[in-house]
């Protein structure tokens, strides 16, 4: 498997431009299958995840290719309701087909999806809401079978904002009988992205970005050209990256309104941050000082996503910084991987008091998800001597080609190939 070398202590500087967002652009192509006819979905990051979906829709009979940072799905000939449980348990966003499956064919057979092991992730908000939708659910062990003939609008609770049940629901709604109304919807810029794919396909939609989303039913979709929003999380990453290693960045193509949070916590640690019209100026000279209090909650409040990248930098500030997870109970795997770089970092229940070392120091480390992972790469392009980052294909599920966008902007990281995940057939 793929090793990331990195050899720390060079400031990042220079130009970047970010590519598409993943979580806007996976349940977007899942969205896809509502529409009988060609979908455009553009911006499309070159990750496994993304491929990992373009293999559901072709295994369910769509013709679906990538090329030129764009993807053409036709969902003309899809025939199939059964989402193979290999596919289904290689990411969590498999759970999205769910709702356009059910909407378009009446039923479908999935299992319990899979993904990174950062906590319990049920879906059991994704299928109440499907039921209230009229949808008969039954579970077999990990094995669900959904039906409807005709999925009815009805307001739908949630008891929680989850990202992907709003998603989820708002994809079955729009096919739906009559008004559907979700009530306690979650917030965050990818569902507003969603939103707009699916009005551009004739759908109407409205809501999304406050806590009620609206979905008027309506009989039928069509095909469309739509670009997918800059990806915030990868934004983050590399402003995080940028004050960590002390540099100098200027991040392109980006929209500072979904990074308000990240922004306002970097600036209280005492970085330079300077905001244009999609353009973002971070720069950092001194050692960042402690953040009291950072609490991960639903958009716009500080994402969960990007709790293990800050941890790796507020690893180097002067005091402590008290980092609080609220929304994933098994995102705390990085602690001890950056203890093993010279982090000093002690947890307490969903709670990590980050006492700042004056160095972080080079040694081999694993990453144990994709978030982890672009942590323990930020904290080896600010450490001394050499890191060796392990497990890369986690980090692949959400950076595209990640050792590409830190040496673009001078930081000393390869790839070291291995072995592939799958073995290749002999030739
Ligand atoms: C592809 C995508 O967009 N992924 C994002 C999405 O994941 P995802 O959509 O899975 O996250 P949710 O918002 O659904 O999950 C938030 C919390 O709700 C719980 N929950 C969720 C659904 C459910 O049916 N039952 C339940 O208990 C989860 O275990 C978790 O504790 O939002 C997360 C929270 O911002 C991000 O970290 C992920 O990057
Ligand atoms: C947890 C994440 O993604 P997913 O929901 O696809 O597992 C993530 O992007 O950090």
């Amino acid at each position: 498997m793929d090793k990331l070398v990195i050899e720390g202590g060079q400031p990042l500087s220079g130009t970047i431009r970010i590519h598409g967002a993943k979580n806007a652009a996976l349940p977007i192509l899942a969205a896809s299958l509502l529409a009988e006819g060609e979908v455009t979905v553009r911006n499309v990051p070159r990750l496994l995840d993304i491929d990992v979906m373009l293999d559901i829709l072709r295994n369910l009979g769509c013709n679906a290719s990538y090329g030129d940072r764009s993807v053409i799905v036709d969902t003309s000939p899809a025939s199939s309701s059964h989402i193979p449980e290999t596919l289904m348990r290689q990411m969590r966003s498999s759970v999205f087909l769910t709702g356009p499956l059910l909407a378009r064919f009446g039923e479908v057979h999935l299992y319990q999806p899979g993904g990174c092991a950062i906590g319990e992730r049920k879906i059991d908000l994704h299928l109440r809401g499907l039921a209230a939708l009229g949808a008969d659910i039954q579970e077999k062990g990990s094995r669900i079978v959904c039906r409807a003939a005709q999925l009815k609008g009805t307001e739908v609770i949630l008891d929680f904002p989850s990202v992907g049940a709003t998603e989820n629901i708002m994809m079955a709604a729009v096919l739906a009988k009559g008004r559907t109304t979700i009530v306690g919807a979650a917030r965050e810029p990818e569902i507003q992205d969603l939103q707009a794919f699916l009005n551009q396909m004739g759908a109407q939609v409205t809501g999304a970005g406050t806590d009620t989303i609206f979905v008027e039913g309506v009989s039928s979709l069509s095909g469309c050209d739509f670009e997918i929003i800059p990806d915030r999380i990868v934004s983050g990453t590399v402003m995080v990256a940028a004050a960590a290693s002390r540099g100098d960045v200027e991040l392109h193509g980006v929209q500072p309104r979904h990074l308000t949070s990240l922004i306002h916590v970097l600036r209280r640690a005492g970085v330079q941050i300077e905001v244009g019209n999609a353009i973002i100026k971070i720069s950092a000279s001194t050692r960042p000082k402690a953040v009291e209090r950072v609490m991960t909650s639903p958009y716009p409040a500080f994402p969960t996503d990007l709790q293990a990248q800050l941890m790796a930098f507020l690893s180097l500030a002067e005091g402590v910084s008290v980092i609080k997870e609220t929304i994933f109970e098994g995102r705390f795997k990085h602690v001890d991987e950056l203890c093993r770089m010279g982090a000093d970092i002690r947890v307490d229940l969903n709670t990590a008091f980050v006492r700042g070392a004056p160095e972080l120091y080079g040694t081999t480390v694993e990453a144990t998800d994709l978030r982890a992972g672009a942590a323990l790469v930020i904290a080896g392009l600010a450490a001394q001597g050499r890191t060796v980052v392990e497990q890369v294909h986690y980090i692949d599920r959400g950076y595209e080609r990640i050792e590409d966008m830190f040496r673009q902007l001078g930081g000393d990281i390869i790839r070291e190939c291995g072995q592939p995940l799958i073995p290749q057939p002999a030739r």
